[in-house]
């Protein structure tokens, strides 16, 4: 068992997927926020239950930790129907797809995750099983192979991808439903954070909720995390596990001891940002540069820091380097450089030109647009 190297990584961790499962809503109505996919697809499975049949096949895309799983179990228990569970990188061979479908009752789900990651030859199985409800299983080889097709009942595929722009069009274009799954509101999680507590049997004092929810990055997994870390500090540094609350200073405490900062940035974030700023002037700097410097591999910033720095607006992506923004500065305490009409940055002439204000000058956040656009804004 292994828990998560970071503890807002939106990605579970093998040692934390029972207790995530305990935490997991299991009907649509207990599943928080998402309202425009919770109405959609709460319509799509009411509609085919009214028939008696199968719904059509749903795709569920958005980044991890959003309640994809989540979803799928759902659908499964909305319809009454079991749900088995595979995912892409399970299936390199179109004969594992072709065991677990053939194995499969009528009506049942099947929940396939990191469905971007299938082998061509699963894939191309999967169309015909998701259209017509057949696979055709070659038999020998060369010229003399035949295929012989296998009738397949119906059921109800439920994909989950973090890239949806990766599939394929005809794989896409087999999905009766698309569900994106967006990240939530402070308020949202919220109610996911009162819910778990209530399940995990722990009492909050009413402040807490909204200090855990708004370190989490819009990420149920990453808030349900930090709740267990806090639940952890207030059980040996508080008096919880007899009846007691946990206190706002308990939350603090415990988010302060594992790195997690009032905005949800962790110590390689911070790292990210300090470096950014206080060593490259705010940049522009190139990935390798900035994560030599702050001692990780370039797919690490790239792949685990950036995504929520960019979000939060802290961080720019110019053709030039990264640069820092005017949030990333706050952030650190530092006052953000007023750049002069036609500034330069470090050595490289400024392409970027500011919309001029009364006095000859403009925002930082004007200045890094026009220079990451590599244009004029005046
Ligand atoms: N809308 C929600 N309401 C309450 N809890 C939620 C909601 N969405 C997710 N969760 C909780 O967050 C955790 C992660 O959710 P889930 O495993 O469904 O995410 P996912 O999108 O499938 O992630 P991944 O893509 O990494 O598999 C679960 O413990 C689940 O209980």
């Amino acid at each position: 068992m292994s828990g998560p190297e970071r503890e807002v990584d939106p990605v579970a961790a093998t040692g934390e997927l029972a207790e995530e499962a305990a935490l997991r809503p299991r009907a649509m109505a207990e599943f928080v926020g998402q309202p425009v996919v919770r109405r959609q697809l709460g319509l799509v499975l009411e509609a085919a239950r009214r028939r008696g049949s199968s719904p059509d096949h749903v795709l569920l895309a958005g980044p991890p930790g959003l309640g994809k799983t989540t979803l799928a179990y759902i659908v499964g228990a909305e319809m009454g129907v079991p749900v088995r569970v595979t995912s892409g990188p399970a299936l390199q061979h179109a004969g594992d797809l072709a065991a677990i479908l053939s194995s499969l009752d009528e009506h049942e789900v099947l929940f396939l995750d990191e469905i971007h990651r299938m082998s061509r030859a699963a894939e191309e199985m999967l169309y015909v099983a998701m259209e017509d409800f057949r696979v055709d299983v070659v038999v020998g080889k060369g010229p003399g192979a035949t295929a012989i097709p296998l009738p397949l009942p119906r059921f109800t595929l439920v994909g989950a991808t973090t890239r949806a722009g990766m599939l394929p069009s005809p794989l896409r274009d087999r999905f009766g439903f698309t569900g994106h799954l967006d990240f939530y509101d402070d308020a949202d999680l919220e109610r996911v954070l009162r819910r778990s507590a209530r399940l995990l049997g722990i009492r909050l004092e009413p402040d807490v909720s909204h200090e855990v929810a708004r370190r989490s990055r819009g990420t149920p997994r990453i808030a349900n995390r930090l709740l267990r870390r806090v639940r952890d500090y207030a059980e040996v540094h508080g008096d919880v596990a007899d009846g007691g609350v946990v206190t706002l200073d308990h939350a603090r405490e415990a988010l302060a001891l594992f790195g997690v900062d009032e905005l949800g940035l962790d110590r390689l974030d911070q790292a990210v940002l300090d470096a950014l700023c206080r060593r490259f002037g705010g940049g522009p700097v190139g990935l390798s540069t900035l994560a030599t410097t702050v001692g990780e591999e370039p797919e690490t910033v790239e792949t685990v820091c950036e995504p929520f720095l960019l979000r939060r607006g802290f961080l720019a992506r110019t053709p030039r380097g990264r640069v820092a923004l005017p949030p990333a500065w706050q952030h650190l305490g530092l006052t953000p450089p007023v750049r002069e009409v036609g500034a330069e940055v470090g050595a490289v002439p400024a392409t970027g030109v500011l919309r001029a204000g009364d006095d000859g000058t403009g925002t930082d956040d004007d200045f890094w647009r026009a220079y990451g656009e590599g244009g004029r804004l005046a």
